[in-house]
């Protein structure tokens, strides 16, 4: 085990059964027909064993959102310059992308990390600096970072974590920022899943059809260097992946064993919580899936993790949006499940 990360195979907290079943026979007691609210009966259920309470909720959330650059954006696999990474950490910052807009609007708690954009022009406000390097090796030619610097992600993941928890968040969304990043989400999902680059590909910010087909070819050569099927989820997480990756891994990991439910976002989110459940499977158990990603690969990691993501709109975005949208979701079933008058309360006659 590489030394800093000796935390990874601590056991997660288990699910709290007797407060789920709970949850569900209130669920069974109120004014409508059972089963009737579909989808959101069973969040809350969820939520209430997860959090051990018969009155679940998602507030405080907590959104960390994690930024770092790509060598293998050299390859030419993004529709956008490198330097939109620092770019838009300074837009997420300063109140005006779309996470921005979101977190106010749900009036939820925002951390944002930089853990090795390109640029450096010195301190950002409102920005955690933790830089690990000025963005990772070109996964096409070598390995994305070495096993010092996969430690200094997981745990930055992790720290941030231990701060949401301490801090009574009872929700963790993780987000990230990073041009060129579903290269490296597609790499390290095709390892994982032992799939072919062709399976997973897909346009990201948007490139064309012969944009797709030479990322295909960048991942393609980079599963030959370090996708051998006998490495473990945490080397190909080093040779494959990026920093805002670890880190999110590092945060799921820690997540569950602090009991801390999460959201999880769309499709570099998901290929961290699938990295996050190889290493660690009762991961699983602690995450809820926002939505559906318009990034093809997104169906294959949601198969692998038995996920049936709430909403479908579309979205190819990241930072965290989708979950964020998701959000007001949970609220509603949460409040349902808390404010609904049971039959006897109403009067109203049962079967
Ligand atoms: C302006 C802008 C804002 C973004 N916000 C998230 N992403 C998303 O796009 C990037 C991944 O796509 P690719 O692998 O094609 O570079 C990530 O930063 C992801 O968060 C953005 C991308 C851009 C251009
Ligand atoms: O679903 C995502 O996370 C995603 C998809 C495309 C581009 N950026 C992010």
């Amino acid at each position: 085990m590489i030394e800093g990360l000796r935390w990874i195979s601590q056991p997660c907290l288990p699910i709290d059964a007797m407060a789920a079943d709970a949850a569900r026979r209130r669920q069974d007691q109120l004014t409508k027909p059972r089963g009737s609210l579909g989808r959101l009966e069973e969040i809350a259920i969820r939520l209430a064993g997860l959090q051990g309470t018969p009155t679940p909720s998602p507030d405080p959330v907590q959104i960390l959102l994690f930024a770092a650059d790509h060598g293998v954006a050299a390859e030419g696999v993004s529709a956008f310059p490198q330097t939109v990474t620092n770019q838009m950490v300074r837009n997420i910052a300063g109140g005006g992308a779309a996470i921005s807009v979101l977190a106010r609007a749900l009036d939820a708690r925002m951390e944002i990390t930089d853990l090795g954009t390109v640029e450096d022009p010195g301190p950002i406000p409102n920005v955690r600096s933790e830089r690990i390097g000025a963005g990772t090796g070109n996964i096409a030619r070598e390995p994305a970072m070495t096993d010092e610097q996969l430690a200094a992600a997981m745990n930055a993941g992790r720290a941030a974590t231990e701060r949401a928890v301490d801090s009574g968040a009872r929700l963790l969304i993780c987000g990230e920022m990073g041009i060129a990043n579903t290269t490296a989400a597609t790499a390290l999902a095709c390892a994982l899943l032992d799939l072919p680059a062709a399976a997973l590909v897909g346009p990201g910010t948007g490139l064309d059809e012969p944009g797709v087909v030479r990322k295909a070819e960048v991942i393609t050569k980079a599963l030959a260097i370090h996708g051998s099927s006998d490495r473990t989820p945490l080397d190909l997480l080093a040779r494959l992946s990026g920093f805002e990756l670890a880190a999110m891994v590092g945060a799921f990991i820690t997540a569950a064993q602090r009991g801390l439910p999460v959201l999880v976002d769309g499709f570099i989110v998901s290929a961290s919580a699938l990295a996050a459940v190889r290493m660690q499977p009762e991961v699983r158990d602690w995450l809820l899936f926002s939505h559906g990603s318009a990034e093809p690969g997104h169906r294959r990691i949601m198969a692998a993790l038995d996920a049936d993501p709430l909403l479908d709109l579309g979205l190819r975005l990241g930072e965290a949006s989708g979950a964020a949208v998701a959000v007001p979701l949970l609220r509603l079933a949460c409040a349902l499940h808390q404010q609904m008058a049971t039959f006897g309360e109403a009067g109203v006659s049962e079967v």
